[in-house]
């Protein structure tokens, strides 16, 4: 009849999942390494997809990014770490309990692929494995003139210790969403979300909204700059 069909047609309409109805989850995202490879530029692309000259960062900077998976919202929460030396006793607080690592190195700068190991092998000391995503990343890929990282010595290291591994390029973008996206999948498929992944309450949001986009590219740090 009329009115069955009617109230199967407001059933299926209240069953599908809204916007407002997606569960938005919390990752940590910690950047690791040397001054200078290039981390708050990768954290600028991450979260807002242009690429801006930067100055060192001072102790930590933040932003978010929202990654949208078929069943569920990944709010990155970003912490770009100050790779200066004179920090480096404070950065322990900032990737204990997080779901996500970037350890990222210069390929034009040899001794930043050392420091980056050090990083590695500091996180090992730190992290329960399974429980932090690791990527090791050679940034300034544009730069393949100067290289002096081979693409071969980075995907060993990583393959040696069971991590993800790209060359990108905070300047043109090379791969950068790419490794966004290869480590939200990770992170679904390591965890259980429920068990591991807070969720984010203020999860109504309208992501087109003016307020939401300012949000997203918030830095913490950007008056200090
Ligand atoms: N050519 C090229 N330059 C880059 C790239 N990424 C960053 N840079 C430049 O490298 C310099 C350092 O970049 P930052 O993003 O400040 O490096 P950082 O690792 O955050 O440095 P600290 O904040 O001191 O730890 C800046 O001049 C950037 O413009 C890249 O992919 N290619």
């Amino acid at each position: 009849t009329m009115t069955e069909r009617k109230e199967s047609k407001r059933r299926k309409e209240s069953s599908a999942h809204t916007p407002a109805e997606r569960r938005t989850l919390r990752v940590k995202m910690v950047l690791l390494g040397s001054s200078g490879v290039g981390k708050s530029s990768l954290a600028f692309r991450f979260s807002k997809e242009e690429f801006s000259s930067t100055v060192p960062t001072v102790g930590c900077a933040y932003m978010t990014h929202l990654v949208c998976l078929h069943d569920a919202t990944l709010r990155f929460e970003i912490w770009d770490t100050a790779g200066q030396e004179k920090y480096h006793s404070v950065t322990p607080l900032y990737y204990r309990g997080a779901q996500a690592a970037l350890v990222v190195y210069d390929i034009t700068k040899r001794e930043s692929f050392m420091r980056a190991q050090l990083w590695l092998r500091e996180l090992e000391r730190q992290y329960v494995p399974g429980e932090t995503v690791v990527a090791l990343v050679g940034n300034k890929g544009d730069l393949s003139d100067l290289r002096q990282v081979m693409l071969q010595e980075g995907q060993t290291l990583a393959e040696n210790k069971g991590l993800l591994f790209t060359e990108t390029s905070a300047k043109s973008g090379s791969k950068v969403s790419e490794l966004l996206m290869t480590i939200a999948h990770r992170i679904r498929q390591s965890t259980t979300p429920e068990s591991t992944l807070e969720e984010w309450k203020d999860s109504c949001v309208d992501l087109h909204s003016p307020e939401t986009q300012r949000k997203q590219g918030t830095c913490c740090m950007a008056e200090l700059h």
